[in-house]
């Protein structure tokens, strides 16, 4: 990419920190030249758009899907930074056919959601400060081993199940022990579909399929005791065995992420432990780290040394793991989980959540802070 003509960035406004990230100085610009960002709610981020703009580079989240329907008719782009963890909104063997860039932000916000994990489990069932339980944890990469250290720390047990990494201390169990056996199940696996058996391959496609993971025959291997928590995809569970499973059993749920999202029926809501509004890793660190990671891999991309640290950008942070360890009734103060949960709930007009209330808690919420260690 010629980094002597004005660079057009289009990206998502809900990316943090953009304009101290990615402007003429820090994209390395020869004097005069010009780096023109074009924020833009990421639903809006669309072909017409792009057809108006010719933007060299997309900064994206979760909420912009990226393959050939959005890009089919552009030429411009050369490069896609998803400020994420989670990739499933991009067709990424599309992407490479075109020769476009891609980076995701891997692990930005791996601390943020096993924190937000630990909350949960935690205020529903404080007794769990001083009980060494087993938690049962389903997919053991940035976040799930993150967790795991967490639970380790607790004097907690792990049974963790993991096809695709080797077995390990933590991974170790199978998928029925996992959720036959955990007094808490917490799933931390990527959105993947079953791969195609015929010549077109889907990009998202693995050999141990995660969507509708959990489902009428899995939910029914774990007893009405156990509490689930999902803060990975929403269609990595079915959304009516779900409903059913609760009707069932009285289990204790906690979704951060729907299977219909943005929208969400008050049919599920009311039978939520815990419901939020997919915001498990909002902490300032976490989306901090996501911008800071596609504007590095932008840099690489444009052959210049980064000079954006998020190190300069961050308030002072007294929230500290220790504190909290030694004072568990200090946990609201880190972290009201419940009043994301009612300000969710507050939300239901005529039975249900509508995707525009939804996008605007997101939108408009206030950034936890990580618990430093
Ligand atoms: N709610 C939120 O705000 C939030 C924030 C960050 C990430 N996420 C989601 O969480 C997911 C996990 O994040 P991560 O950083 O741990 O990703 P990661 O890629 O580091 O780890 C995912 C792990 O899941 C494993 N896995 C894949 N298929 C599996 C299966 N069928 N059964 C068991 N394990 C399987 C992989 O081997 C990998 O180790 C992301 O893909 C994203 O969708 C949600
Ligand atoms: O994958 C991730 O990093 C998280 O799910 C993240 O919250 C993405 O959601 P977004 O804020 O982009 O909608």
């Amino acid at each position: 990419m010629d980094t002597t003509t004005p660079i057009t960035i289009i990206a998502d406004s809900n990316i943090a920190s953009l304009d101290e990230f990615f402007n003429a100085s820090t994209l390395g610009q020869v004097t005069g030249q010009t780096v023109n960002i074009i924020t833009v709610a990421g639903r809006d981020i669309n072909a017409d758009l792009l057809a108006e703009l010719q933007p060299e580079i997309l900064l994206i989240r979760s909420v912009t899907p990226v393959g050939e329907a959005l890009l089919a008719a552009n030429k411009s782009v050369r490069f896609v930074g998803s400020a994420t963890i989670g990739t499933d909104h991009v067709d990424q063997e599309y992407l490479m056919t075109r020769q476009i860039t891609f980076a995701n932000a891997a692990g930005c916000s791996k601390h943020s959601v096993a924190q937000y994990v630990l909350t949960a489990i935690l205020t529903l069932r404080p007794q769990y400060w001083q009980q060494s339980i087993t938690l049962g944890i389903i997919g053991l990469g940035n976040i799930g081993s993150s967790l795991a250290d967490y639970a380790s720390d607790l004097g907690w047990q792990v049974l963790g199940y993991d096809p695709l990494l080797p077995p390990s201390d933590i991974n170790n169990a199978s998928l029925e022990q996992v959720l036959s056996q955990g007094d808490v199940v917490s799933l931390h696996v990527p959105l993947t579909s079953h791969k195609n058996t015929d010549t077109q391959h889907t990009s998202n496609g693995s050999d141990y399929p995660t969507h509708h993971l959990i489902n009428a025959e899995t939910l029914a291997m774990m007893p009405a005791h156990t509490m689930l928590i999902n803060s990975a995809r929403g269609p990595v569970i079915q959304a009516s065995d779900l409903e059913a499973d609760i009707e069932r059993t009285n289990r204790q749920v906690v979704l951060d992420v729907f299977e219909h999202e943005p929208q969400i029926s008050e049919r599920l809501l009311s039978k939520l432990a815990i419901a939020t509004p997919h915001i498990a890793g909002y902490t300032v660190e976490g989306k901090l780290r996501g911008t800071q990671i596609i504007y590095d891999a932008l840099c690489e991309q444009l052959s210049v040394t980064p000079t954006q640290s998020m190190q300069t950008l961050l308030p002072l942070n007294m929230f500290l793991w220790s504190e909290l360890k030694a004072h568990p009734d200090r946990l609201s103060k880190f972290y009201d989980i419940k009043q994301d949960d009612s300000a969710l709930r507050e939300k239901v007009v005529d039975g249900q959540v509508n995707g525009a209330d939804f996008d605007q808690l997101r939108r408009d919420y206030h950034l936890r802070r990580e618990w430093q260690s």
